[in-house]
């Protein structure tokens, strides 16, 4: 079903912590909702589930209205499943009796297990362990199932897979959302990993200190973020100082072409570059001849880290000088070291800001950068 909050707004004690949200998640569709520590991500979810009461606005799914205007639909009749963060499953209780919780008794109720087992990629043979004999990624995906049992409206994931270490993380997380999607379901899922947030669905939200700043398609906001902080939370950027004239913008990269003006027409910008969309040579390497139009640089420091090395790089001079992390494959680093010039290009274009109004860098920082090869 649809799910749809209207202006909602929250505060404990007299501090604001939702303010005026509004978004909508069509049927069968994922949301992902990101932010930083506090920003509100929990908190929504619990109006959404019922847990508490917003102070202001209108929470509905579907034709129904859950809370608003003073009507408040008990949790157990929202029609909504739960995934908590640790999958708070019953640990007296098998999986197969986990999963039937709250299921009417009856001669339907095995077949509706298997069936959810199934779906959830269970083998039939776990129904009868306890949730302490599961892997982590198995135990979210019985919480899964479990939560789906009762056919809701909306099912409502915060951070499950949290807990989980990072190998085990991402395949529990593409179980997840493969069940999601065979199940059809309309879901929400919390998280303050961008990337899980950019792959889980057809929206992403960005909660910024109770705002949602920003939502829509995931590439879309991650191609143009409204600000350089929505740019840094979701994944590595470079912003670097930049003017803007008729003829493009300047800056330590040289003259740029613009993928997105967001600078509102001002003189003194921020350009923001993905790491991925430079490209980086030795300036004695044959292929430097072919970077262009090029900035030059140079190498300032080189950092090993396993099987890569994060080089500190130096381009442009004076007002455009930025500073920024470039990472090579290790077995490339020795033609990097300290002092060697080097040629970088920018592929694609740049978002640009205004100058003024924001806190994400200062003269030539440059921040979280990891580019890939
Ligand atoms: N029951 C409560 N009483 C008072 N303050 C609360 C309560 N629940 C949450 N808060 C406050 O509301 C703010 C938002 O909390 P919330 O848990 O929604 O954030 P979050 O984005 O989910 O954070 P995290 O990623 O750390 O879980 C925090 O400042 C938190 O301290």
């Amino acid at each position: 079903m649809t799910l749809r909050l209207e202006g909602v707004s929250k505060a404990y004690g007299g501090t604001e912590v939702l303010r005026d949200v509004s978004l909508e998640v069509p049927r069968g569709t994922r949301l992902a909702l990101v932010g930083a520590s506090g920003s509100g991500k929990t908190t929504l979810l619990r109006l959404v589930a019922g847990f508490v009461d917003p102070d202001a606005g209108v929470i509905s799914l579907g034709e129904r209205r859950l809370s608003g205007d003073g009507r408040a639909v008990p949790t157990h009749r929202r029609g909504i499943g739960y995934v908590a963060q640790d999958g708070a499953l019953f640990p007296h209780l098998s999986v197969a009796r986990n999963i039937a919780f709250g299921l009417p008794r009856g001669s339907g109720r095995a077949a509706r297990v298997r069936e959810l087992l199934e779906l959830a990629s269970l083998h039939p043979d776990l129904a009868d362990r306890m949730p302490h004999e599961l892997s982590g990624g198995q135990q979210q995906r019985v919480a899964l199932a479990r939560a789906l049992a009762q056919n809701p409206g909306v099912i409502l994931l915060d951070e499950p897979f949290s807990a989980l270490d990072t190998g085990l993380r991402s395949a529990t997380r593409d179980a997840v959302v493969d069940v999601l999607e065979r199940s059809g379901v309309t879901a929400v899922l919390v998280t303050h990993d961008q990337h899980e947030a950019l792959s889980f669905g057809h929206q992403v939200g960005v909660l910024v200190g109770g705002r949602l700043v920003q939502s829509g398609d995931p590439m879309a906001v991650y191609d143009a973020p409204i600000d350089a902080s929505v740019a840094l939370f979701l994944g590595d950027a470079l912003v670097v100082p930049a003017r803007s004239d008729e003829k493009g913008v300047e800056c330590g990269f040289g003259r740029l072409d613009v993928r997105h003006d967001l600078s509102g027409g001002a003189s003194r910008v921020r350009a923001m570059v993905r790491p991925a969309q430079l490209r980086v040579a030795a300036a004695t390497h044959g292929a430097a001849a072919t970077l262009a139009p090029v900035a030059n640089g140079t190498v300032v420091a080189v950092r090993p880290a396993g099987s890569t090395a994060d080089l500190r790089l130096r381009v442009g001079t004076g007002e455009f000088e930025a500073e920024l992390m470039y990472r090579v494959p290790q077995h490339r680093a020795a033609a990097f070291a300290p002092g060697t010039a080097v040629r970088v290009i920018v592929e694609g274009g740049v978002v640009l800001y205004a100058a003024s109004g924001e806190t994400a860098t200062t003269g030539s920082v440059v921040t979280r950068v990891a580019a890939a090869g």
